[in-house]
Parts: C-alpha cells; structure tokens; sequence
C-alpha cells in the first residue's frame, strides 16, 4: 500500500526527523492567540507565509474587512485550466477558562503520551497544518497535481464567518478559482472510524425578551417581565424535551432534530457584591443556540418563535442574532457533482486504509456551508480518530500519532483528487451513483 511504501522516510509516522519537524510545526502554530474576542491574527499569517514559501507556493492575503485576514495559498498545477480543489481551515479558536486548563491552552504542552494540548488542537489548527504537511510529502515524493491545489486559512469562523469565509466567497477572488470541490472541517470520533459529512444544519442564534411591571420584590402580580419570560423558557424546555426524547428512543440523531439550547439569560440589577434583590426587574432576556436540520419547516419553527416562545401578548418580542440557512438549500450536499467527489473520497480513505462512516450531516456550523451556497460541493471531514471529542471544551488536545496519520490521508486524498483526469460529471461516462451516499431526509 502507499501507507508502506515511502521513500522519502518522512511523515510516515515512524517517528523520524520528518515527523517530527511536522509536529513542531503544529506546536508553533498553535501558540498563536488567535482566540475570541479579540483574535490576533497577524503573527499566525506570517507563520503561515513562511510555510508557504518553504513549500513554493502562490499567496495572497486579502483583508474583505479590516483585521480579519483571509490567506489563501496555491500548489499550482500542471494545468490550471482544471476546476480545482480548496482544502479550508480556519485560524480563529474559541475561548477558554484556562483556570480549568491543565496546562496553557496556548502552550502546546506535549505530554509523554504524545497529546498536545492546546485551544484549536481538535478544531481545527491541527487539520490547516495537516494540509500543509501532506504537500511537503507529496512534494518530496516528486508529485504534481494536475490542477490547482488551493489553501485557505480563514478568520472568524466561529462567530458565524461572516466577515471572513462569507466575503470570500462571494468574491471575485473565489469565482476565480473555479472550484471543483471544497474540503472544510467535522468532527473527530472516539472510535477508529472516520466520521464523514455531506451538509450541516442551520444557525439560528435567537433573543427573546419580555418587559413587565416593576415592583416590591415582596408583592405578587401578574405579568412581571421575569415571570413572562419564565413562561417562554418552559414552553422551549418541553419542546427541547420532545426533540431529545427522538434521540433518546432511538428514532433519530442529533443531526435529524431541531436542537435549542438556552446560552445567556439576563435581568435585574447589579451591584459590587451581587444583585439588587428586593426588585423585580422590568426587562428579562433570554438568548438560544438553536440548529434546524437542512428541511426543518423552518415556516413552523418561526411561528412557534413568535406564538409561543415570545408572543406579543406576554409582552414579548424576539430577533435573530444570526439566522443561517434558507430554506431547502440548508448548506445540504450540493447537486450531482459531489457523488464524483464522494466517490473519489471513498477511493482515498480506502487506499490510505483507514476507517470511515457513511456521511453525515453534522450537527455544528462550518464554512463549508458558504462553499455549497456557491454550488461548489464542500465535504466535511477531521481525520481525528480515537479521539475524545473536546471542541470548545477544557483540555482539548490531539495525539501527535492522530496528526501524522491524517498528513497521511490528506497526502492519498490529494494525489486523487488533484490528478483525477475524466473531470465531466455531467457526462454518461460519470457513472458514480453511490448507493451508499446517504443523506438522511432527502
Ligand atoms: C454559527 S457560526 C459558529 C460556528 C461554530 N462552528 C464550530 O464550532 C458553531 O457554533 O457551530
Ligand atoms: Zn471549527
Ligand atoms: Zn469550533
């Protein structure tokens, strides 16, 4: 196989000089504080050039907004006439409660296990280093691509993308690269299958509030901004509760359900030492994380929102933090096209022999979503097996045998997809129906 068969004696997971310069490197990258709400994205970009001129590629760095680059680097290929392939990542992490670290989130500790420790470990610094590293060894093997391999790091991800994958992608820039196919981000897996994902749910981040009557903190009346906005947040709770139970029977996946989870809850009056706690407050807000599945009714999600979570007649209104995802399109898998991609995928992950699920719809966001918005088709994908799942949680780390396998897999990925020939898909000779795409739902 071509897991056992390199020459080059590097990035093969032996443990040599090669592998470990690669680990270094993600080590280094991670220690960029590239973490909300105050990103510092400069010092990562510059890191990110250097790598690029060591592996010979094309850069451009773009701001569509100040502060908020987007880097994108290319592998020209043979022919760049060829639709090309984008492998997508983005530079910003979450933030962390580094009291409940064990060790600096920004350290990139490695322990004698091989786990490194640090915020954007699992999500996702370590796959953007994972494209890179997979080009080193093509590289140094002698491989070309036939099209273009195209690189993103992107900002802002994980406060919608808004201004950073969004304006790409709506950018001349992007039309210019003529995508074939967009690799973006999933989920890592405690087993030793891959997990694989065809589409994502849709964002809705929802505010509700109630006003009511001030008041004696002693008295009992009706209608107090806390008591209607109490309402609201158990007509949620017993929906949540139907939503949760379809998991829990069994019936469905976290991906099949409308998932509502409250994450700010507001009201009263601070004080040095506390709140004020004789008044009852005149304004109360809540605010929900809320996913709908890609052919949720959204129609009947709304006017569940506006009759019953935050009806005019407890004195309520509601607005949309964010709302993703029309309705049908949904960031689902795009068109006919991406059975070819899929079938190429299936092809790689086989020949670098690793395990993988069927596809899935994955229950978080990512920019993937702006690629399918583009008709290009987008997979999601983290080859981060036997792994704890610790996105945006403490702790979050990666074993440095996880990172040098998925180098691997990216290396047998890219040799498929960068120099598959028989490109039209449209054509009859595009016999890929794959029998075992399985989207649910569609
Ligand atoms: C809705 S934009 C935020 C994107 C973020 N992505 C991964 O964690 C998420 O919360 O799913
Ligand atoms: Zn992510
Ligand atoms: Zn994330």
């Amino acid at each position: 196989s071509s897991l056992g068969s390199q020459e080059h004696g590097d990035g093969d997971g032996d443990g040599d000089d090669g592998d470990k310069a690669a680990v270094e490197r993600l080590r280094q990258y991670l220690r960029f504080p590239t973490v909300h709400p105050d990103p510092d994205y400069g010092p990562a970009v510059q890191f990110l050039l250097a790598q690029a001129a060591s592996l010979a590629l094309d850069t451009m760095v773009k701001e569509f907004v100040a502060k908020k680059p987007v880097v994108l680097l290319t592998w020209r290929g043979q022919d760049p006439s060829l639709p090309s392939i984008l492998l997508n990542s983005h530079m910003d992490v979450v933030p962390v409660e580094v009291e409940d670290w064990k060790y600096d989130p920004f350290g990139a500790f490695m322990d004698s296990n091989g786990d490194i420790y640090a915020r954007g470990a699992q999500d996702m610094k370590s796959i953007g280093i994972m494209y890179l590293e997979a080009i080193r060894n093509l590289k140094k093997t002698g491989f070309r691509p036939l099209r273009n391999v195209h690189i993103s790091f992107v900002p802002d991800e994980e406060i919608g993308g808004v201004d950073g994958f969004g304006q790409f992608s709506k950018s001349e820039e992007f039309r210019n690269l003529n995508l074939a196919v967009g690799l973006d981000e999933g989920s890592g897996t405690e087993t030793e299958s891959y997990r694989t994902f065809a589409g994502e749910k849709s964002p809705w981040w929802l505010s509700i509030k109630a006003v009511g009557t001030p008041g004696h903190g002693s008295k009992l009346y009706d209608n107090s901004a806390v008591e209607n906005l109490l309402k609201s947040i158990e007509a949620i709770s017993i929906f949540r509760t139907s939503e949760f139970d379809k998991i829990k029977s069994g019936k469905a996946t976290l991906a099949d359900v409308v998932s509502v989870n409250p994450v700010f809850l507001k009201a009263g009056t601070p004080t040095p030492t506390g709140f004020v706690m004789n008044v009852q407050p005149s304004e109360a807000e809540a605010g929900f994380d809320i996913r709908l599945p890609p052919f949720a009714d959204r129609k009947a999600i709304e006017r569940r929102i506006a009759d019953e979570w935050a009806p005019p007649l407890r004195n309520m209104t509601y607005k949309f933090i964010l709302k993703s995802g029309g309705e049908g399109n949904a960031s689902a898998i795009a068109a006919e096209s991406s059975k070819l991609w899929w079938k190429l995928f299936e092809t790689a992950l086989a020949k670098a022999g690793v395990k993988f699920s069927k596809p899935e719809i994955i229950y978080g966001t990512t920019d993937a979503r702006y690629v399918r918005d583009q008709g290009v088709p987008a997979l999601g994908f983290s080859p981060i097996a036997n792994t704890i799942s610790l996105l945006h949680n403490h702790n979050e780390y990666l074993n440095m045998k996880e990172f040098l396998k998925g180098i691997k897999v990216y290396e047998e990925i890219l040799r498929i997809f960068a120099n598959y020939k028989n490109f039209d898909y449209h054509s009859d000779a595009a016999i890929y129906v794959i029998d075992s795409l399985y989207i649910r739902n569609f």
